[in-house]
């Protein structure tokens, strides 16, 4: 079905909110951002939203979290009950604090107590299983974005925004036979996503759909298959299924920076970033946006935008492919509409940015040559394979191997630990902790001659230690590894040289130099 010559509604845009952002801004949500873009005197769009569970402060103390201890509780047969009441006060107090019209309210305090008391069935036979399977935890887990979907469906009614929760727990059939998150099953969602979209877009008059960011049971479960941050994706097929004219990805920074803001005052906010780099940077510590979310949109070729729920004016950054027609069209190759005609100008540059990632551990094989090197590589994942360790870097030479592992939490240690015993029959094995990979991203980093060096005697300059170096076969990220307590001063210092504005790149250089040839002929020099 296309809804663009079907229906009257036909500018769509869809706005994620993730779970901080609905904790602490509902009432910009509403305000300032949907009733904005659905105004006929404002952007005059259809818009449809899709929230993530609330949090009231970190994403680390939310719903999401919240629900995911209850499960791990109930399946050593603990006691969970304590947590869902954090959960239910949380939100009636929240609907308490925000939903002024008495009915809308009461009618919200009903559904969150509803919506609680089935999580407490599931999690209540999980315990006398001792057991929680991944489609209870994703059951359960579905509770965080169906309570902030409802809760900001009765904010938008509340404040004179016509809007209709939409819960897609139910969206894949319990006999769907997938065994993949795959191509095919995409496709299939997102013919499941239309059909649930048919109200809206043969309404006559504009009702904005609040989708829960919780997209079904989903084949090998959401939280194994796509892992935290799965609204992201789920925002990405509803944009699919709409044929929206841009994904939005409203969060607390004004889009993508040179590098992370908190740690780098200086770093500059960037106007447009391929998907290459923004996976990149979201792999290696700059969690700006799910990876999975930009394979669908862009194969649909939908721009993805950065947005600040504090700043809604301010343009955001565009994720957007080079050389890449507009929807609707294959040849010439093209920008979107909205992108500015400098916009391809603008990333002729070198690097594009720079990200770290802690909780990194260096793990070094030295093999004992009992075995060919082919096999000696092949023995070694099926080890890490075997106890589900990822591997995020990795450098070698015929009988030694260097690996970079994260290792964020005590599940993960006590695998590497399990695993490193086996790895010690293949050779001897030393295993570095409390590391941190820095990575330089930038499409355009392989026109340019001298980057990586440069990066490197930076890091040396300052006394810094490099423990293992790796460049990405696509060129587009330089990366090494180093202790995590020089990480900070690392970004620091590869950011003032290579990306602070100075003219250190060859881009640079060259915009200076134009520059001050203008500046001279202004002079009459
Ligand atoms: N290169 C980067 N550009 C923008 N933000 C970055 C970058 N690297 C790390 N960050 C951090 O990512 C976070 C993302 O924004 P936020 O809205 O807080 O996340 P979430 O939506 O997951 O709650 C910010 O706190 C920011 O400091
Ligand atoms: N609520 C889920 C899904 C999500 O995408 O969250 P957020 O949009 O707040 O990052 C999580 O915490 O992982």
């Amino acid at each position: 079905m296309d809804f663009h010559t079907t229906s009257s509604h036909s500018n769509w845009v869809v706005q994620k909110f993730g779970g901080t952002s609905v904790g602490k801004f509902p009432i910009q949500i509403v305000d300032d951002i949907v009733k904005y873009y659905s105004n006929p005197d404002g952007a005059n769009n259809d818009v449809a939203v899709v929230c993530s569970a609330r949090s009231s402060y970190t994403k680390a103390e939310g719903t999401t979290s919240r629900l995911l201890k209850c499960c791990d509780l109930a399946s050593q047969e603990s006691e969970f009950q304590d947590i869902i009441e954090v959960i239910r006060q949380d939100h009636i107090d929240n609907a308490d604090r925000f939903i002024l019209n008495p009915a809308l309210q009461t009618r919200l305090v009903d559904d969150t107590n509803k919506e609680l008391e089935l999580v407490k069935k599931y999690l209540n036979a999980s315990k006398v299983l001792g057991e929680v399977s991944s489609r209870t935890v994703d059951l359960v887990m579905s509770c965080g974005e169906k309570l902030s979907c409802l809760f900001i469906t009765a904010l938008c009614n509340d404040r004179g925004c016509k809007a209709k929760y939409v819960d897609l727990t139910h969206i894949v059939p319990s006999d769907f036979s997938a065994s993949a998150l795959d191509n095919s099953f995409y496709t299939f969602l997102v013919q499941a996503l239309k059909e649930k979209l048919v109200p809206f877009v043969s309404a006559k008059e504009r009702i904005v759909p609040v989708f829960t960011g919780f997209f079904g049971l989903v084949p090998t479960g959401l939280l194994n298959g796509v892992g935290r941050g799965y609204t992201d994706l789920c925002a990405a097929l509803i944009a699919v299924a709409l044929n929206a004219d841009e994904l939005q990805v409203w969060k607390e920074v004004d889009g993508i920076f040179s590098a992370d803001p908190r740690k780098v005052p200086e770093a500059r906010l960037l106007d447009s970033v391929t998907p290459e780099e923004a996976s990149e940077l979201t792999y290696y510590g700059s969690e700006v946006i799910h990876p999975f979310t930009m394979e669908q949109v862009i194969r649909a070729k939908i721009p993805i935008r950065i947005k600040n729920v504090q700043n809604p004016l301010g343009n955001g950054t565009i994720i957007y492919p080079d050389n890449i027609a507009k929807k609707g069209e294959s040849t010439p190759p093209h920008p979107p509409e909205n992108l500015s005609s400098s916009f391809y100008e603008k990333r002729k540059r070198g690097a594009t940015a720079i990200t770290t990632k802690n909780d990194i551990f260096v793990i070094n094989i030295h093999s004992n040559k009992k075995t060919l090197s082919h096999g000696f590589l092949a023995q070694i994942f099926t080890i890490l394979d075997k106890f589900k360790l990822v591997v995020d870097l990795i450098s070698t030479s015929e009988v030694h191997v260097s690996m970079a592992l994260p290792i964020p939490d005590a599940d993960s240690l006590k695998s590497l630990r399990q695993a490193e015993e086996k790895l010690k029959i293949l050779g001897s094995v030393d295993v570095t902790k409390k590391l941190s990979i820095v990575s330089l991203v930038g499409k355009h980093m392989k026109q340019y001659i001298g980057i990586a060096g440069t990066m490197f005697t930076t890091l040396a300059e300052e006394g810094i230690n490099i423990e293992m170096i790796s460049q990405g076969a696509n060129e587009i990220n330089i990366s090494c590894v180093i202790n995590e307590t020089d990480s900070i001063k690392a970004l620091q210092c590869i950011h003032a040289k290579l990306l602070g504005g100075r003219t250190s790149t060859p881009s640079q250089f060259e915009h200076a130099v134009d520059e001050r040839l203008e500046q001279l002929k202004r002079l009459g020099i």
